[in-house]
């Protein structure tokens, strides 16, 4: 098999007070995978994202042992700007907007992989994968939803033109519909632009769907990782995630 497109190696993510947050962790992602990070809360699901993706200034978090390698050059520690060089892109769990300026006015202010004509092709193309976003192009972005800022968190992410996206948390707070709506984005970016997905999410019933392999974290490290198909069908996790009698 070809060498992952990222590698995760004895990686070790804490905080401030010196709590360690991801425990000495390897995980690898294939090209064109879509890979699903379980855990309960706590679990270490954002501190794993945030240890490949960079932290923000306000985390006060840091990668303290261990490597990441994207594409097989070693990344171990850069801040996002950098991440976004090597493709990686993170779609935090809270999305910032602009919230008096609009949806697209949102969009247009972010910052977009090439010159112009790039930009507007790939605004484009976010646009078509999100039907949501095109609905609101003229609405305040302080007046969506949690879950609706994500998908317009997702859709910025794409100007970038990843070729790995982690998003954490692209399901929370969206009605069943909507969450629907968004996993078939997801789906489709893949399909279309074969872009790789590292997502961290609580709704493990949509996920499935999309999901090629998971890995469970339980306090910081991974406890279970296969095929998402196996994983989800293992005893555990569909007691502890799925609350399906076994
Ligand atoms: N900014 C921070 N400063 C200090 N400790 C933090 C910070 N962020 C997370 N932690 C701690 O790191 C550990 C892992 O948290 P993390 O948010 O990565 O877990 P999680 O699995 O994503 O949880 P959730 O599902 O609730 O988001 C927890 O003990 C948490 O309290």
């Amino acid at each position: 098999m070809s060498r992952p497109l990222l590698e995760i190696r004895d990686l070790t993510v804490s905080y401030g007070g010196g709590s360690v947050a991801v425990d000495h962790v390897d995980l690898d992602v294939h090209d064109g995978e879509v890979c699903l990070v379980l855990g309960a809360n706590g679990a270490g699901k954002t501190s794993l994202l945030r240890g490949v993706g960079g932290f923000a200034s306000s985390e006060r978090g840091r990668v303290r042992g261990g490597r990441v390698l994207v594409g097989g050059v070693d990344v171990t520690g850069l801040p996002p700007r950098a991440m976004v060089g090597h493709g990686v892109v993170l779609v935090p769990e809270e999305t910032k907007v602009f919230g008096t300026l609009t949806v697209g006015e949102n969009l247009r202010a972010a910052p977009a992989k090439g010159g112009r004509a790039s930009r507007a092709a790939l605004l484009e193309e976010a646009v078509s994968l999100f039907p949501f976003i095109a609905e609101r192009m003229n609405l305040p972005a302080g007046q969506l939803s949690g879950g609706e800022r994500q998908q317009l968190g997702i859709a910025r992410a794409l100007l970038l033109s990843p070729r790995l996206l982690m998003v954490d948390e692209a399901s929370l707070g969206l009605s069943p519909i909507a969450v629907r709506a968004v996993f078939e984005s997801l789906r489709a970016l893949v399909d279309s632009r074969g872009t790789t997905l590292l997502i961290v999410e609580q709704n493990v019933r949509a996920a499935q769907a999309i999901a090629d392999r998971a890995h469970v974290m339980v306090s910081g490290s991974v406890a279970l990782t296969g095929p998402a198909r196996e994983v989800l069908q293992s005893e555990r996790v569909r007691r502890t995630y799925l609350g399906l009698e076994v």
